[in-house]
């Protein structure tokens, strides 16, 4: 028995819309009818779901995530940060390697692959670490965590602070034919501040953490994946200096992509209505003017992806206050409609170009064979009703922690079927 998904509004990166019925077979696209054609799908002996008025899209894929299992469990773990991902219509989620033990070993690498089987409900791809330890002194075995299934490298969650060690990485990456995932930060711009060098930080008393930490390494970066020809992926892109120096080593052919969070995209220091820990991320809320930078960068092609940065933390940890609690938010569940309710249904950008976003051009950035509707495909799938007004709610969260700033915004574009791998994940 399959699931025929009937006239759905499905969306090309160009915009182009149209109605299609859909069949899942097994774990596989089937067949995709054009709903004009006026063939009527025989559905007898098949599950059918009505998706009339609502997108049919590819399941979204989220390629910066934690899930915090294993070691950070009381936070997250693997069973409910992927449930939180099916809520949030995502399908595909690649897991940083900040987790206790780090993954930086095969056996940790095997430990997440064997927990998503069990516990997990869509794909998880773990990256592993560049430097043991997420310490920066020695870099892992790169080609058996290749091996082990890992889909790039990368320190998340502080920079690789040497240069040098950033470049045999990338030497390393490159002969393998992997990416090198950066988070850009460097520890002697930044002491321990909560939030970016602005407006709140000097209003409050704080110290501030200055876009060149980011742009620093972005600026050092892109040096270095010249000189070895890698894949140099930037993390959560928030300055518009990064967005400058990934601009021009583009135009100079530099193999680098980028992304963003719709944090980043939405909130600006003067959003942060007072010493909320809820509003404290790393890269921290920056000014207005970073606000449309990254915006234009992806409008234009320069960040290339959205992503959430799903970070939870407990209440506990968030309620020690601005200073003390950890950075991160979570992002899944809120990710779509935040950014179809703001930039789609505002004009500002296309339906089409929201998905393409979150779902092709992921897939394409990491040589993923998902994020599209191709018959023969797996059945990665996600339907949205993009007509219904509803707040975000703290109890109707999934993930395990709360954390996140935009509870009680009134949001439209909600995902109410996900199917990952052709069975249906949330409903
Ligand atoms: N983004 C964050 O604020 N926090 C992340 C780390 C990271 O992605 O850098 C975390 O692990 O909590
Ligand atoms: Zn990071």
């Amino acid at each position: 028995m399959g699931i025929w998904i009937l006239n759905g509004l499905t969306v090309d990166a160009n915009n182009v819309q149209t109605t299609k019925h859909v069949l899942v077979e097994n774990d596989k696209i089937a067949l995709v009818v054009d709903a004009l054609s006026g063939d009527v799908p025989q559905t007898e002996g098949h599950e059918v779901i009505d998706a009339a008025g609502k997108l049919v899209s590819p399941g979204f894929i989220d390629m910066h995530v934690h899930l915090r299992e294993p070691g950070f469990e009381h936070k997250e773990n693997i069973a409910t940060g992927t449930r939180s991902a099916a809520r949030g219509g995502f399908t595909t989620i690649a897991c940083m390697p900040n987790t206790r033990p780090v993954i930086d070993t095969v056996d940790t690498v095997n430990y997440i692959l064997d927990k998503a089987a069990t516990d997990g409900v869509v794909r998880v791809i773990p990256y592993g670490t560049i430097t043991k330890n997420e310490l920066g002194r020695e870099l892992t075995d790169f080609a058996a965590l290749k091996e082990a299934g890992v889909i790039g490298y990368t320190d998340d969650g502080v920079g690789v602070q040497s240069a040098q060690m950033m470049k045999d990485a990338m030497a390393l990456a490159a002969s393998l034919g992997m990416p090198i995932i950066a988070h850009c930060e460097d520890d002697t711009l930044v002491v321990g501040a909560p939030v970016n060098e602005g407006t709140f930080a000097t209003k409050h008393g704080l110290k501030g953490i200055p876009n060149e930490s980011e742009a620093i390494h972005v600026g050092r970066d892109v040096l270095l994946a010249e000189a070895t020809g890698v894949h140099y992926h930037v993390c959560h892109v928030s300055t518009e200096q990064s967005v400058r120096l990934i601009r021009h080593a583009k135009q100079f052919g530099i193999k680098v992509t980028a992304e963003v969070c719709p944090h980043h995209l939405l909130l600006s220091e003067e959003d942060i209505p007072g010493m909320d820990a809820n509003w404290k991320m790393n890269p921290p809320l920056r000014t207005p003017r970073d606000v449309q930078a990254v915006i234009e960068a992806l409008e234009d092609g320069t960040i290339d992806i959205i992503v959430t940065d799903h970070a939870p933390h407990t209440e506990e940890e968030k309620a020690k206050g601005m200073l003390l609690a950890p950075f991160g938010i979570l992002g899944f569940e809120t990710a779509f409609s935040l950014l179809y309710t703001k930039f789609v249904l505002t004009g500002k950008w296309t339906l089409g170009f929201l998905v393409d976003r979150m779902t092709k051009k992921p897939a394409d950035v990491f040589g993923l064979p998902y994020g599209t509707l191709e018959v023969g495909s797996v059945a990665d799938i996600t339907i949205v009703d993009l007509d219904t007004t509803k707040a975000v709610l703290k109890e109707e969260i999934v993930s395990r922690s709360k954390n996140t700033p935009f509870i009680g915004w009134e949001l439209r574009g909600w995902p109410v079927v996900t199917i990952a791998s052709g069975k249906v994940v949330y409903s």
